[in-house]
C-alpha cells in the first residue's frame, strides 16, 4: 500500500489542534463569504495568503504568533465559530483522523462573549448541522499573554462548561507566545481547573528556558505539547532531560509545526527519535494545520519518511495516541478497536 494512502486510511488521533490556527484556506473563505453575505461588516480585505507559513518561508515562531488576528477576525460571531468548527471536523475527518480534542483560546469579540464563543464550538462539536462521524472534544486555552484576571475568568468558564459538558469539556491548556509571561503565575487557575476534573497540556519547551520546563514537568501536566527545548541537544539540560524521562509524560510532536517555526532545524534532526529512544509516549499533532499547510496524515508520512519507519510501526503511534486522549476509557476502547481493525485488515 502507499505511504500516502496508508497514512491517510489509518484511523488517527488528533490531540493538539488549535482552531484558529487550524483554519484552511477553503474555510477562510467560506467564513468570508459568510461575513460579506451576512453584511456584519466587511472582512474582504482580510489577507489570506499571508496566514500560511511554508517551508522556506522567513518568518520565525515570534513572527508566527502575528498571523493568528487573520483567522480571528473571521471567528467573531457565534455563527462563524459554528461555521469554523464544523468545516475544520469535517476536514480532519476526511483526512482519516477518528478522534480530535480541538483546543481554542475564548475571546470577548464585538459580537460574543468569552462564554458564547466556548458555547459555539460546543454546540457544533455536539449538534452539528453537518454528517460527522469523528468524535470531536474541547481543550479551552489559556493564553500566557493574558492578564491575571482574564486567566481566572478563563478557568472559570472552563470549569463551568465542564459541568455541564462533562463529556464534550475535557480539558485546559497553556499557549501563546512562549517569550511572554512566568508559567508561576497561572499554577493557581490551573490547579482549580484540574480540581474540577480538567485535564492539564501545556505548551512545553518551544524556547530555551529550563527552570520553566522543570516547573511545568514539576507540575505534572497529563501531557505536555512539542517539548523541543527539554533533551539538552536541542537547548535543554541533563535535568530537564532526566525530568522528563522520569516524569513518563506523553508528547504531542508538531513536526511541520517546529520546522517551519525554525524552532527544529529539519525533519531527521527532530527530537522525535529521543522521545522515542526514551520510551516516552509521542502523539503526532499538527498544531495549526492552516497556518503550517499540512494535515494529520502528511504529519505521519513525514514521520514515517525521516525515521523510515515500517507501517507497522506508523500505525502503533496512532495505537499509542490513543493512550493518552483525556476522553474515559469507554471512548479509547472504541478507537482502539477502529486502529486495531485496521492493522488486521492490513495484515491479513
Ligand atoms: C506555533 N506554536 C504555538 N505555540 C504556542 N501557542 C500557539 C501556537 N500555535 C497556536 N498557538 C495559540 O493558538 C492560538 C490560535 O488558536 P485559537 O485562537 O486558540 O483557536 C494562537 O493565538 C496562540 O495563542
Ligand atoms: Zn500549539
Amino acid at each position: 500500500m502507499d505511504l500516502n494512502f496508508f497514512c491517510k486510511e489509518l484511523p488517527k488521533i488528533e490531540l493538539h489542534a488549535h482552531l484558529n490556527g487550524s483554519l484552511s484556506q477553503a474555510t477562510m473563505l467560506q467564513l468570508q463569504r459568510y461575513y460579506v453575505d451576512a453584511g456584519i461588516s466587511d472582512k474582504t480585505n482580510t489577507f489570506l495568503d499571508e496566514f500560511q507559513i511554508g517551508a522556506g518561508d522567513t518568518r520565525n515562531l515570534s513572527e508566527c504568533f502575528q498571523v493568528f488576528s487573520i483567522a480571528h477576525s473571521l471567528t467573531s460571531t457565534s455563527e462563524a465559530l459554528v461555521m469554523a468548527t464544523e468545516l475544520t471536523l469535517q476536514e480532519f475527518q476526511e483526512d482519516g483522523c477518528c478522534y480530535i480534542e480541538l483546543r481554542s483560546t475564548p475571546r470577548d469579540t464585538q459580537y460574543i462573549t468569552k462564554k458564547q464563543y466556548i458555547d459555539s464550538i460546543i454546540r457544533a462539536m455536539e449538534k452539528p448541522s453537518i454528517n460527522l462521524s469523528i468524535i470531536s472534544k474541547l481543550i479551552i486555552s489559556i493564553n500566557r499573554a493574558s492578564q491575571l484576571q482574564e486567566v481566572e475568568e478563563i478557568a472559570d468558564i472552563a470549569i463551568e462548561r465542564h459541568k455541564i459538558h462533562p463529556d464534550t469539556v475535557v480539558g485546559i491548556e497553556l499557549s501563546g507566545n512562549p517569550a511572554v509571561g512566568n508559567f508561576g503565575d497561572f499554577i493557581p487557575a490551573l490547579n482549580r481547573a484540574r480540581q474540577s476534573g480538567l485535564k492539564v497540556t501545556l505548551h512545553c519547551g518551544e524556547v530555551c528556558n529550563p527552570e520553566e520546563v522543570l516547573e511545568m514537568l514539576n507540575f505534572k501536566p497529563e501531557r505536555i505539547g512539542h517539548g523541543v527545548c527539554i533533551h539538552p541537544k536541542y537547548g535543554g539540560t541533563e535535568e530537564t532531560w532526566i525530568a522528563l524521562c522520569q516524569s513518563k509524560i506523553p508528547v504531542e510532536v508538531c513536526l511541520t509545526s517546529n520546522v517551519n517555526t525554525k524552532i527544529t532545524p529539519d525533519y531527521e534532526s527532530h527530537h522525535f527519535k529521543e522521545l522515542i529512544e526514551a520510551g516516552l509516549s509521542v502523539v503526532l499533532c499538527t498544531d495549526d494545520k492552516g497556518v503550517f499547510a499540512t494535515s494529520l496524515s502528511q504529519e505521519y508520512r513525514l514521520c514515517a519518511e525521516s525515521f523510515a519507519l515500517t507501517r507497522i510501526q506508523v500505525a502503533k503511534l496512532s495505537l499509542d495516541a490513543a493512550q493518552c486522549i483525556f476522553s474515559e476509557a469507554n471512548i479509547r476502547e472504541l478507537i482502539i478497536g477502529k486502529i486495531l481493525k485496521f492493522m488486521n485488515d492490513y495484515t491479513s
